[in-house]
């Protein structure tokens, strides 16, 4: 379905990577089939050449002329003058792919001028593993057909859900962002770890592994994450009085407002950039 398809990123950053990296370890397509080009960092363009074997192109209006899948992979407050440079060089019959938080479809569509196939994506950065949460929705002129491609796109890259558009806010705030969530909760165990006396080389192995088990674990079990965590604690023991900090310092709630916060966060992007249209 991907077989002689290129594959453009506009925009070669964190995002773009995780992707391009997982596409190629995974052999999803060739890395001759990927092109990526940005705003000015040649050095990044070599780097990604040099790392996935992929072709770079610093003149953005031939790499995104070449694509039958254009990525759009800047940050959403540059997606204006991004599309607006390429867009004498677009056509009908290419995809559009977004992977940027909260901009609509119909952002996109009105800003190409055309009536093109526009998807709109959230991945993370575990695609760089292979692991992302990805979720995909369809805009007004995709078919059955490009949904098909970014879902095997992106099943190479980790798991695809399929929503309906005004659900991508809810899927933004809780897994785009949702690793920074993780990585943070890591950090605290990095510093209490230090504080207690274990060497980096002794907690790193102790925090990833894990992390490793939680996830393979919610992965293989009908179990709530109530009665997870509630199986890890002994009566009087030692996960009762950690757990017993985070309870009265409200963490689970804060937790869930900074969730709700990003969810806002990315309403709020796709508002902001759909009212300063053309
Ligand atoms: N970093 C993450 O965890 C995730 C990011 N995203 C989305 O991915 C998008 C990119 O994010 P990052 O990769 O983190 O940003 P980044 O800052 O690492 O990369 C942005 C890229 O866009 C390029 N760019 C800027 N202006 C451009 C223009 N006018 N034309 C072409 N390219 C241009 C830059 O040169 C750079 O290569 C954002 O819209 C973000 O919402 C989505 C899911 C997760
Ligand atoms: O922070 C952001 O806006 C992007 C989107 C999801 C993850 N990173």
């Amino acid at each position: 379905m991907l077989k002689n398809k290129t594959i453009t990123f506009l925009g070669a950053g964190a995002m773009a990577e995780a992707i391009i990296a997982g596409l190629v370890r995974l052999q999803v397509v060739q890395p001759n089939q990927i092109i990526a080009t940005n705003l000015s960092d040649q050095e990044k363009l070599n780097y990604l050449e040099i790392e996935y074997g992929i072709r770079t192109n610093s003149d953005r209006l031939e790499a995104v002329k070449e694509g039958d899948i254009v990525i759009l992979a800047m940050k959403p407050k540059a997606v204006k003058e991004a599309i607006e440079d390429v867009r004498e060089t677009t056509n009908p019959s290419q995809l559009f792919v977004s992977v940027l938080a909260g901009i609509p479809t119909g952002y996109i569509e009105d800003l190409l001028g055309h009536q093109a196939g526009v998807i709109r994506t959230m991945p993370n950065t575990s695609a760089k593993v292979g692991a992302s949460a990805t979720a995909i929705a369809k805009g007004t002129f995709a078919t059955d057909q490009h949904m098909h491609e970014v879902d095997k796109l992106f099943s190479a890259v980790g798991t695809v859900t399929v929503v309906r558009e005004e659900k991508l806010d809810a899927a933004t705030g809780l897994a785009g962002s949702g690793p920074a969530y993780f990585y943070y909760l890591i950090e605290a165990m990095e510093i209490a770890a230090e504080k207690a006396g274990l060497s980096q080389e002794e907690a790193s192995t102790l925090i990833t592994q894990t992390v490793v088990g939680v996830g393979k674990r919610l992965q293989s079990t009908t179990k709530t994450s109530k009665e997870l965590y509630e199986e890890v604690m002994s009566p009087n023991g030692t996960t009762e009085a950690g757990m017993k900090v985070l309870q009265e310092r409200n963490s689970q709630e804060a937790l869930t407002d900074a969730i709700t916060n990003a969810i806002a966060r990315s309403k709020e992007l796709g508002a902001v950039f759909s009212n300063t249209k053309k």
